[in-house]
Protein backbone atom coordinates (compact mmCIF):
# COMPACT_ATOMS: atom_id res chain seq x y z
CA UNK A 1 0.00 0.00 0.00
CA UNK A 2 1.35 3.58 -1.48
CA UNK A 3 0.96 6.02 2.38
CA UNK A 4 -1.08 9.01 0.99
CA UNK A 5 -2.82 10.10 3.97
CA UNK A 6 -0.88 10.15 6.94
CA UNK A 7 -2.64 11.34 10.54
CA UNK A 8 -0.29 12.60 13.43
CA UNK A 9 -1.82 12.13 16.83
CA UNK A 10 -0.39 14.30 19.40
CA UNK A 11 1.75 17.92 18.37
CA UNK A 12 4.36 18.14 20.53
CA UNK A 13 7.99 18.76 19.75
CA UNK A 14 8.12 14.99 18.14
CA UNK A 15 4.41 15.20 16.65
CA UNK A 16 4.98 18.47 14.61
CA UNK A 17 8.48 17.44 13.48
CA UNK A 18 6.74 13.98 12.29
CA UNK A 19 3.95 16.19 10.30
CA UNK A 20 6.51 18.95 9.02
CA UNK A 21 8.61 15.46 7.00
CA UNK A 22 5.28 13.85 6.02
CA UNK A 23 3.79 16.97 4.31
CA UNK A 24 7.34 18.14 2.96
CA UNK A 25 6.73 14.35 1.78
CA UNK A 26 3.92 15.05 -0.42
CA UNK A 27 1.62 13.53 1.82
CA UNK A 28 -1.70 15.08 3.37
CA UNK A 29 -1.81 15.43 6.73
CA UNK A 30 -3.81 15.49 9.39
CA UNK A 31 -2.90 17.08 12.94
CA UNK A 32 -4.37 15.84 16.38
CA UNK A 33 -3.82 16.93 19.83
CA UNK A 34 -5.52 17.55 22.79
CA UNK A 35 -5.78 21.00 23.06
CA UNK A 36 -5.90 23.69 20.96
CA UNK A 37 -3.16 25.71 21.72
CA UNK A 38 -0.85 23.01 21.56
CA UNK A 39 -2.21 22.86 18.13
CA UNK A 40 -1.28 26.35 16.72
CA UNK A 41 1.89 25.57 18.87
CA UNK A 42 3.01 23.07 16.72
CA UNK A 43 2.14 24.15 13.11
CA UNK A 44 3.81 27.52 14.72
CA UNK A 45 7.01 24.83 15.29
CA UNK A 46 6.68 24.05 11.63
CA UNK A 47 6.31 27.28 10.09
CA UNK A 48 9.70 28.64 12.00
CA UNK A 49 11.31 25.73 10.78
CA UNK A 50 9.81 25.73 7.04
CA UNK A 51 10.86 29.82 7.18
CA UNK A 52 14.29 29.19 7.80
CA UNK A 53 14.86 27.08 4.97
CA UNK A 54 13.26 29.53 3.13
CA UNK A 55 15.89 32.38 3.98
CA UNK A 56 18.68 29.45 3.66
CA UNK A 57 17.78 29.31 -0.43
CA UNK A 58 16.32 25.78 0.07
CA UNK A 59 12.66 26.52 -0.81
CA UNK A 60 10.93 29.14 -2.00
CA UNK A 61 8.09 30.96 -0.44
CA UNK A 62 5.13 29.06 -2.93
CA UNK A 63 6.64 25.21 -2.04
CA UNK A 64 6.44 26.67 1.61
CA UNK A 65 2.90 27.49 1.31
CA UNK A 66 1.78 24.32 -0.30
CA UNK A 67 3.62 22.15 2.48
CA UNK A 68 1.59 24.43 5.19
CA UNK A 69 -1.48 23.66 2.74
CA UNK A 70 -0.85 19.81 3.31
CA UNK A 71 -1.09 20.01 6.71
CA UNK A 72 -4.88 20.21 8.32
CA UNK A 73 -5.45 20.97 12.29
CA UNK A 74 -8.12 18.83 13.80
CA UNK A 75 -9.78 18.84 17.50
CA UNK A 76 -12.08 15.53 16.80
CA UNK A 77 -9.84 12.68 16.36
CA UNK A 78 -12.61 10.60 14.88
CA UNK A 79 -12.58 13.58 11.82
CA UNK A 80 -9.27 13.43 11.59
CA UNK A 81 -8.88 9.71 11.00
CA UNK A 82 -11.57 9.19 8.70
CA UNK A 83 -9.99 8.50 5.72
CA UNK A 84 -6.55 8.25 7.02
CA UNK A 85 -3.59 5.64 5.40
CA UNK A 86 -1.87 5.52 8.54
CA UNK A 87 -1.86 6.98 11.96
CA UNK A 88 1.31 7.99 13.82
CA UNK A 89 0.93 8.38 17.82
CA UNK A 90 2.88 10.49 19.45
CA UNK A 91 1.77 11.54 22.59
CA UNK A 92 3.08 10.79 26.71
CA UNK A 93 5.33 8.02 26.78
CA UNK A 94 2.73 6.42 29.09
CA UNK A 95 1.38 2.99 29.13
CA UNK A 96 -2.09 3.57 29.59
CA UNK A 97 -2.73 6.89 27.70
CA UNK A 98 -1.49 5.27 25.06
CA UNK A 99 -3.06 2.10 24.96
CA UNK A 100 -6.18 3.96 26.08
CA UNK A 101 -5.89 5.81 22.49
CA UNK A 102 -5.07 2.83 20.30
CA UNK A 103 -8.12 1.36 21.56
CA UNK A 104 -10.09 4.38 20.67
CA UNK A 105 -8.10 4.74 17.11
CA UNK A 106 -9.01 0.94 16.26
CA UNK A 107 -12.75 1.66 16.86
CA UNK A 108 -12.47 5.20 14.93
CA UNK A 109 -10.26 4.36 11.81
CA UNK A 110 -10.95 2.67 8.55
CA UNK A 111 -9.88 -0.92 8.51
CA UNK A 112 -7.09 -0.74 6.53
CA UNK A 113 -5.31 1.72 8.60
CA UNK A 114 -2.46 1.52 10.24
CA UNK A 115 -1.29 2.62 13.29
CA UNK A 116 1.84 3.52 14.27
CA UNK A 117 3.54 4.57 17.57
CA UNK A 118 6.67 6.78 17.97
CA UNK A 119 6.80 5.28 21.57
CA UNK A 120 10.48 5.51 22.94
CA UNK A 121 10.99 2.56 24.86
CA UNK A 122 7.56 1.12 25.86
CA UNK A 123 6.16 -2.51 24.22
CA UNK A 124 4.38 -2.48 21.42
CA UNK A 125 3.23 -5.75 21.52
CA UNK A 126 1.08 -4.19 24.49
CA UNK A 127 0.11 -1.74 23.04
CA UNK A 128 -1.14 -3.94 19.90
CA UNK A 129 -2.91 -6.01 22.04
CA UNK A 130 -5.15 -2.75 23.26
CA UNK A 131 -7.17 -2.95 19.49
CA UNK A 132 -8.44 -5.58 17.42
CA UNK A 133 -5.85 -5.19 14.86
CA UNK A 134 -2.79 -6.08 16.05
CA UNK A 135 -1.26 -7.09 12.50
CA UNK A 136 -1.28 -3.80 11.62
CA UNK A 137 0.16 -2.02 14.71
CA UNK A 138 3.95 -1.36 14.76
CA UNK A 139 6.48 0.72 16.06
CA UNK A 140 7.80 3.80 14.03
CA UNK A 141 10.14 5.67 16.22
CA UNK A 142 11.76 8.63 15.04
CA UNK A 143 14.63 11.00 16.63
CA UNK A 144 14.36 14.48 17.82
CA UNK A 145 14.65 17.34 15.71
CA UNK A 146 12.43 15.23 13.49
CA UNK A 147 13.49 17.08 10.25
CA UNK A 148 17.36 16.35 10.83
CA UNK A 149 17.87 13.19 12.11
CA UNK A 150 18.21 10.49 9.64
CA UNK A 151 17.47 7.41 11.52
CA UNK A 152 13.56 5.98 11.69
CA UNK A 153 13.42 2.63 14.35
CA UNK A 154 10.90 0.46 12.77
CA UNK A 155 10.33 -2.18 15.65
CA UNK A 156 7.27 -4.82 15.13
CA UNK A 157 5.29 -6.43 18.01
CA UNK A 158 4.36 -9.63 18.10
CA UNK A 159 1.73 -9.66 15.55
CA UNK A 160 2.43 -7.48 12.98
CA UNK A 161 2.17 -8.83 9.51
CA UNK A 162 5.40 -8.53 6.82
CA UNK A 163 3.17 -6.40 4.75
CA UNK A 164 2.88 -3.46 7.23
CA UNK A 165 6.20 -3.91 8.17
CA UNK A 166 7.15 -3.48 4.26
CA UNK A 167 4.69 -0.62 3.69
CA UNK A 168 5.80 1.15 7.24
CA UNK A 169 9.57 0.62 6.20
CA UNK A 170 8.90 2.18 2.75
CA UNK A 171 7.24 5.04 3.79
CA UNK A 172 10.32 5.81 6.35
CA UNK A 173 12.15 6.04 3.24
CA UNK A 174 9.91 8.35 1.36
CA UNK A 175 10.40 10.80 4.87
CA UNK A 176 14.09 10.73 3.34
CA UNK A 177 14.64 8.90 6.44
CA UNK A 178 16.89 5.49 7.28
CA UNK A 179 14.91 2.57 8.79
CA UNK A 180 16.18 0.03 10.93
CA UNK A 181 14.38 -2.82 11.77
CA UNK A 182 14.77 -3.81 15.90
CA UNK A 183 13.13 -6.49 17.70
CA UNK A 184 10.60 -5.47 20.78
CA UNK A 185 12.37 -5.47 23.78
CA UNK A 186 12.09 -2.72 26.27
CA UNK A 187 14.11 0.87 24.41
CA UNK A 188 14.37 -1.03 21.16
CA UNK A 189 18.14 -0.03 20.70
CA UNK A 190 18.33 3.95 20.64
CA UNK A 191 17.12 4.36 24.05
CA UNK A 192 18.90 0.67 25.68
CA UNK A 193 21.94 2.48 24.76
CA UNK A 194 21.63 5.96 25.00
CA UNK A 195 19.41 6.78 28.06
CA UNK A 196 21.69 4.56 30.42
CA UNK A 197 24.66 6.84 29.81
CA UNK A 198 22.06 10.30 30.05
CA UNK A 199 20.90 8.42 33.38
CA UNK A 200 24.74 7.88 34.14
CA UNK A 201 25.43 11.63 33.81
CA UNK A 202 22.72 12.79 36.00
CA UNK A 203 23.96 10.30 38.47
CA UNK A 204 27.12 11.81 38.45
CA UNK A 205 25.80 15.30 39.72
CA UNK A 206 23.52 14.06 41.91
CA UNK A 207 26.88 12.73 43.29
CA UNK A 208 29.05 15.85 42.45
CA UNK A 209 31.60 14.35 40.59
CA UNK A 210 31.12 17.83 38.55
CA UNK A 211 29.33 20.35 37.20
CA UNK A 212 26.99 19.57 34.69
CA UNK A 213 28.72 22.23 32.53
CA UNK A 214 31.66 20.08 32.86
CA UNK A 215 30.08 16.92 31.97
CA UNK A 216 28.96 18.09 29.07
CA UNK A 217 32.30 19.53 27.74
CA UNK A 218 34.19 16.03 28.56
CA UNK A 219 31.65 14.37 26.81
CA UNK A 220 31.51 16.99 23.52
CA UNK A 221 35.18 17.32 23.45
CA UNK A 222 35.93 14.34 24.88
CA UNK A 223 33.75 11.88 22.61
CA UNK A 224 33.11 14.56 19.41
CA UNK A 225 28.93 13.99 20.77
CA UNK A 226 27.08 16.83 19.22
CA UNK A 227 25.31 17.94 22.55
CA UNK A 228 26.38 17.01 26.12
CA UNK A 229 24.04 14.09 27.78
CA UNK A 230 22.94 16.79 30.04
CA UNK A 231 22.26 19.09 27.09
CA UNK A 232 20.75 16.54 25.39
CA UNK A 233 18.31 15.01 27.86
CA UNK A 234 16.83 18.71 28.70
CA UNK A 235 16.39 19.05 24.64
CA UNK A 236 14.45 15.11 24.84
CA UNK A 237 12.65 16.17 28.26
CA UNK A 238 13.62 15.17 31.53
CA UNK A 239 9.82 13.66 32.13
CA UNK A 240 10.46 11.41 28.60
CA UNK A 241 13.75 10.39 29.98
CA UNK A 242 12.41 8.96 33.31
CA UNK A 243 9.50 7.31 32.00
CA UNK A 244 11.90 6.02 29.48
CA UNK A 245 14.31 4.58 32.32
CA UNK A 246 11.08 3.61 34.17
CA UNK A 247 9.95 1.08 31.23
CA UNK A 248 13.91 -0.15 31.35
CA UNK A 249 14.43 -0.84 35.01
CA UNK A 250 10.34 -2.28 35.06
CA UNK A 251 11.28 -4.40 31.79
CA UNK A 252 14.66 -5.94 32.16
CA UNK A 253 14.32 -6.19 36.37
CA UNK A 254 17.72 -5.02 36.63
CA UNK A 255 18.54 -2.22 39.28
CA UNK A 256 21.69 -1.11 36.65
CA UNK A 257 18.51 0.82 34.89
CA UNK A 258 16.54 2.49 38.16
CA UNK A 259 16.45 6.26 37.25
CA UNK A 260 18.50 8.66 39.07
CA UNK A 261 16.63 10.16 42.40
CA UNK A 262 17.77 13.74 40.95
CA UNK A 263 15.95 13.06 37.72
CA UNK A 264 12.66 12.14 39.67
CA UNK A 265 13.24 15.15 41.22
CA UNK A 266 13.73 17.61 38.50
CA UNK A 267 10.86 16.10 37.02
CA UNK A 268 8.27 16.41 40.26
CA UNK A 269 9.68 19.89 40.92
CA UNK A 270 8.42 20.51 36.63
CA UNK A 271 11.90 21.25 35.47
CA UNK A 272 11.26 18.70 32.30
CA UNK A 273 14.08 20.91 30.69
CA UNK A 274 13.89 23.10 27.37
CA UNK A 275 10.29 22.97 26.68
CA UNK A 276 9.89 24.37 29.99
CA UNK A 277 12.09 26.56 30.21
CA UNK A 278 14.37 24.97 33.10
CA UNK A 279 15.78 21.03 33.91
CA UNK A 280 19.91 20.84 34.00
CA UNK A 281 20.33 24.53 32.51
CA UNK A 282 17.97 27.53 32.57
CA UNK A 283 16.60 28.51 29.16
CA UNK A 284 14.87 31.76 27.94
CA UNK A 285 11.82 31.59 25.65
C1 LIG B 1 14.54 10.03 23.21
C2 LIG B 1 14.35 9.18 22.02
O1 LIG B 1 13.42 8.35 22.02
C3 LIG B 1 15.21 9.19 20.83
C4 LIG B 1 15.91 10.47 20.53
O2 LIG B 1 15.42 11.25 19.76
S1 LIG B 1 17.32 10.73 21.34
C5 LIG B 1 17.89 12.26 20.70
C6 LIG B 1 18.57 12.08 19.36
N1 LIG B 1 19.08 13.36 18.94
C7 LIG B 1 20.33 13.76 19.21
O3 LIG B 1 21.12 13.03 19.77
C8 LIG B 1 20.63 15.16 18.78
C9 LIG B 1 22.04 15.55 19.15
N2 LIG B 1 22.29 16.90 18.68
C10 LIG B 1 22.58 17.20 17.38
O4 LIG B 1 22.68 16.34 16.53
C11 LIG B 1 22.79 18.65 17.06
O5 LIG B 1 23.13 19.35 18.24
C12 LIG B 1 21.53 19.33 16.41
C13 LIG B 1 21.28 18.69 15.04
C14 LIG B 1 20.28 19.19 17.26
C15 LIG B 1 21.82 20.81 16.25
O6 LIG B 1 22.98 20.94 15.51
P1 LIG B 1 24.00 22.15 15.73
O7 LIG B 1 25.03 22.03 14.66
O8 LIG B 1 24.42 22.19 17.14
O9 LIG B 1 23.12 23.43 15.59
P2 LIG B 1 22.63 24.21 14.32
O10 LIG B 1 23.77 24.61 13.43
O11 LIG B 1 21.77 25.27 14.89
O12 LIG B 1 21.73 23.17 13.56
C16 LIG B 1 22.17 22.26 12.55
C17 LIG B 1 21.00 22.04 11.60
O13 LIG B 1 19.89 21.45 12.31
C18 LIG B 1 18.74 22.27 12.18
N3 LIG B 1 18.01 22.21 13.45
C19 LIG B 1 18.52 22.36 14.69
N4 LIG B 1 17.56 22.19 15.61
C20 LIG B 1 16.42 21.93 14.94
C21 LIG B 1 15.10 21.67 15.35
N5 LIG B 1 14.76 21.60 16.65
N6 LIG B 1 14.17 21.45 14.38
C22 LIG B 1 14.50 21.48 13.09
N7 LIG B 1 15.75 21.71 12.65
C23 LIG B 1 16.70 21.94 13.56
C24 LIG B 1 19.27 23.66 11.88
O14 LIG B 1 18.34 24.43 11.16
C25 LIG B 1 20.48 23.37 11.03
O15 LIG B 1 20.06 23.06 9.73
P3 LIG B 1 21.04 23.32 8.45
O16 LIG B 1 22.35 22.67 8.76
O17 LIG B 1 20.29 22.64 7.37
O18 LIG B 1 21.16 24.77 8.32
N1 LIG C 1 11.37 13.95 23.09
C1 LIG C 1 12.10 13.15 22.35
O1 LIG C 1 13.31 13.38 22.15
C2 LIG C 1 11.50 11.92 21.78
C3 LIG C 1 10.25 11.49 22.17
N2 LIG C 1 9.71 10.37 21.60
C4 LIG C 1 8.39 9.91 22.02
O2 LIG C 1 7.41 10.69 21.35
C5 LIG C 1 6.25 10.83 22.18
C6 LIG C 1 5.95 12.30 22.38
O3 LIG C 1 7.09 12.94 22.95
P1 LIG C 1 7.29 14.53 22.84
O4 LIG C 1 6.83 15.01 21.52
O5 LIG C 1 8.67 14.79 23.27
O6 LIG C 1 6.28 15.03 23.96
P2 LIG C 1 5.56 16.44 24.13
O7 LIG C 1 5.24 16.57 25.56
O8 LIG C 1 6.35 17.51 23.43
O9 LIG C 1 4.21 16.26 23.27
C7 LIG C 1 3.20 15.35 23.55
C8 LIG C 1 1.90 15.97 23.02
O10 LIG C 1 0.86 14.99 23.04
C9 LIG C 1 -0.29 15.58 23.63
N3 LIG C 1 -1.12 14.53 24.22
C10 LIG C 1 -0.98 13.88 25.40
N4 LIG C 1 -1.95 12.96 25.54
C11 LIG C 1 -2.71 13.02 24.41
C12 LIG C 1 -3.83 12.31 23.93
N5 LIG C 1 -4.41 11.34 24.65
N6 LIG C 1 -4.35 12.63 22.72
C13 LIG C 1 -3.78 13.60 21.98
N7 LIG C 1 -2.71 14.32 22.37
C14 LIG C 1 -2.18 14.02 23.57
C15 LIG C 1 0.28 16.53 24.65
O11 LIG C 1 -0.71 17.44 25.05
P3 LIG C 1 -0.89 17.73 26.65
O12 LIG C 1 0.37 18.37 27.09
O13 LIG C 1 -2.08 18.59 26.67
O14 LIG C 1 -1.11 16.41 27.33
C16 LIG C 1 1.45 17.15 23.86
O15 LIG C 1 1.02 18.19 23.03
C17 LIG C 1 6.55 10.06 23.48
O16 LIG C 1 6.08 8.74 23.35
C18 LIG C 1 8.09 10.08 23.50
O17 LIG C 1 8.62 9.02 24.25
C19 LIG C 1 10.35 9.66 20.61
C20 LIG C 1 11.57 10.07 20.15
C21 LIG C 1 12.27 11.20 20.74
Amino acid sequence: MKIQHVTVIGAGQMGSGIAQVAAEAGCQVNLYDLQEGFLEKGVGRIEKNLARQVEKGRLDEKEKLSILDRIHKFASLEKAVEETDIVIEAVVENMGVKTELFRQLDEACPSRTILASNTSSLPITEIAASTNRPEKVIGMHFMNPVPVMKLVEVIRGLATSDEVYHTVESLAKELGKTPVEVKDFPGFISNRVLMPMINEAIYAVYEGVAEPEAIDQVMKLGMNHPMGPLTLADFIGLDTCLYIMETLHEGFGDSKYRPCPLLRKYVKAGWTGRKAGRGFYIYES
